[in-house]
């Protein structure tokens, strides 16, 4: 059932500027001289659905957190930005991309079970085809950390798990060992540095794409709360669902008699209230601050 549907952007573009595509949060669009210009919205999606309130600031934080991270990540991995000198109607939430041909995985590599890979894993013992040891439960850390690739879903749909030879059927031995590589390389150098800043980077999904020449380059936002599930790593204890670090404030509210919702009605959720914007928006401010070591302006 698909609960989300592409919301029209709430922003201008100038002349020459063609709308390609709207996800829940984020919008692509082709440049006048033939490029990409990747806009992170200040929307934010919660139970599959996108919620009617924007938290201000927040296209602009996550924008931030990704260029820092292709940053710190360029001597593993070429990226496809180019400048993040853009139209003033999208000033600091957007950047100008290359345009690469997509591979059609979605990368996830996980060092912490949860979500898609625990439903998985408490039906088959394996996620992927990776197989794990027994007794592992809801955060529980991973031996090690596995590459667990999915294909990209339909607007509103769930990506779908398949196995590391789906993904050699669909791409090639050669691609999808590099893919694999690259994946794992950037969550557990993203991980490392994020664990020195008191935050657990459970698991965190990449695009890949390549030049015309068959370079592979990092694509798409990286390393976001939208992208990965970030935990306080103070609050961490296996067993039960850990508070994400920035939905947590709207998920609560969400499923509290407060907001007089019912997720499983089908029914679209209602506004958030201001304190918990603010409060949420002070969690992105806070990732991009920890993570970064710099303030947000
Ligand atoms: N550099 C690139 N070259 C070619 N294609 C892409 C590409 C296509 N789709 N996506 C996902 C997406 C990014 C933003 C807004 C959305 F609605 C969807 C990324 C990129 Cl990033």
């Amino acid at each position: 059932m698909s609960s989300a549907v592409a919301p029209t952007p709430e922003y201008e573009l100038p002349e020459g500027y063609t709308h390609i595509y709207s996800g829940k949060v984020r919008d692509l669009y082709k440049t006048p001289d033939d490029r990409l210009l990747f806009v992170a919205s200040d929307r934010i999606s919660a139970y599959d659905w996108v919620l009617p309130t924007p938290i201000p600031d927040k296209g602009r934080i996550l924008t931030a957190m990704s260029i820092w991270w292709f940053d710190r990540l360029s001597d593993l991995v070429p990226n496809h930005v180019i400048t993040t000198n853009v139209p003033d109607s999208v000033a600091r939430r957007a950047m100008v991309c290359h345009r690469l041909d997509m591979f059609p995985v979605e990368c996830v590599a996980r060092g912490y079970l949860t979500g898609s890979g625990l439903t998985e894993y408490q039906a088959q013992k394996s996620v992927c085809g990776v197989n794990l040891p027994p007794g592992l439960k809801d955060g529980s850390k991973l031996p090690k950390t596995i590459f667990t690739p999915a294909t990209k879903a339909e607007l509103g749909e769930h990506d779908e798990n398949v196995t590391f030879d789906e993904v050699v059927a669909a791409i090639g031995q050669d691609e999808a060992q590099q893919l694999r590589r690259l994946t794992t390389l950037v969550y557990d150098r993203a991980a490392s540095i994020a664990a020195e800043r008191g935050l657990i980077l459970a698991d965190t999904k990449l695009e890949f794409g390549s030049r015309p020449d068959g370079t592979i380059v990092l694509a798409d936002e990286v390393l976001t709360p939208d992208s990965s599930r970030y935990w306080p790593a103070d609050e961490w204890e296996p067993g039960h669902a850990q508070p994400s670090f920035d939905k947590q404030y709207v998920r609560d509210w969400l499923t509290s008699p407060a907001s007089g919702w019912d997720r499983h009605s089908g029914e679209a959720p209602p506004a958030l209230p201001d304190d918990v914007v603010e409060k949420t928006r002070a969690k992105y401010v806070e990732a991009y601050e920890r993570l970064t070591g710099k303030r947000f302006a």
